[in-house]
């Protein structure tokens, strides 16, 4: 007998979605029984991807609840700020402003280098955002998920700038152009010393196997959770011992 497999859906059918149902169509314990490209009442899923835009992303909300399905918030640039009080223990939610595991990884050292540079005030905290032509929001999901770990470590900030900073701004710079999958630096620049920290995205496959790590993961759970949730299983470890 063949094991159960779990059910997909995928809103938006754009770079990222398309990308999704590839990567999932590969996965032997997945079925994606629908993708829809524009507004919908699909059908329940265990999981449902949000790969749409963030105007849509409240809607997505609203069927997830209505239908008890799991979803899994990929897209950027929504604001919700009652999203804990509406998921409550109803439905599984999941917020990824971006899918890698190395990304995760480097919010969690971003927070420790907002933590060195608490130790000086001459040392500068500050971030990059590149990303394609036609990425609709700005600064990216990710940017200000590193902002945020960033200025968490470094009190002394405690909001972005895009231009001169005054001593409680982050400099937080944003480049559209190009093809680019997305790339973001963190650095920290003292007077004697810089120190950079940058992840680039090669493909959004990467992008796409971690859409289908967070459905897995949420498959079963109720609550409001973040993909640094789902990746401390494999990041906790790592910190173990650094002596
Ligand atoms: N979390 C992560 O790791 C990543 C997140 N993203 C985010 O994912 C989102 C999508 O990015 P990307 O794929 O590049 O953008 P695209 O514009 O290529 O894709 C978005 C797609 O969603 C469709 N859409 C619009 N409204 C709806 C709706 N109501 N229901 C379903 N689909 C809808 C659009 O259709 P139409 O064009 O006809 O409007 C379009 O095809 C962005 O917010 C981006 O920041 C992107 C990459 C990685
Ligand atoms: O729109 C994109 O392309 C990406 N969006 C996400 C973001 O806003 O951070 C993740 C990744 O950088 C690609």
């Amino acid at each position: 007998m063949s094991a159960v497999r779990t059910t997909i859906g995928i809103f938006g059918q754009g770079r990222l979605g398309a990308a999704i149902a590839q990567a999932a169509a590969a996965a032997p314990d997945l079925e994606v029984v629908w993708t829809v490209d524009g507004p919908a009442d699909p059908p329940p899923v265990d999981v449902a991807l949000d790969a749409s835009t963030a105007a849509a992303v409240p809607a997505h909300l609203e069927w997830a609840l209505a239908t008890g399905s799991g979803l899994v918030i990929g897209a950027t640039g929504w604001e919700l700020p009652d999203l804990a009080a509406r998921v409550g223990d109803r439905i599984g939610v999941l917020t990824a402003p971006n899918f890698s595991l190395a990304v995760a990884l480097m919010a969690r050292l971003a927070k420790v280098l907002g933590r060195f540079a608490a130790l000086d005030p001459e040392l500068d905290p500050y971030l990059l955002d590149h990303h394609h032509r036609l990425k609709a929001d700005a600064p990216s999901g990710t940017a200000r998920r590193l902002a945020a770990a960033l200025m968490e470590g470094c009190p002394r900030k405690t909001e972005t700038t895009s231009g001169t900073a005054a001593p409680h701004q982050l400099s937080l710079a944003v480049l559209r152009a190009g093809a680019e999958f997305g790339t973001h630096t963190v650095g920290l620049d003292g007077p004697a010393e810089t120190l950079t920290l940058t992840h680039q995205a090669r493909s959004r496959l990467v992008f796409a196997q971690g859409a289908l790590r967070a459905a897995r993961w949420l498959k079963g759970r109720k609550g409001l959770h973040t993909f640094d949730a789902c990746a401390a299983e494999t990041l906790d470890p790592l910190f173990g011992d650094l002596s």
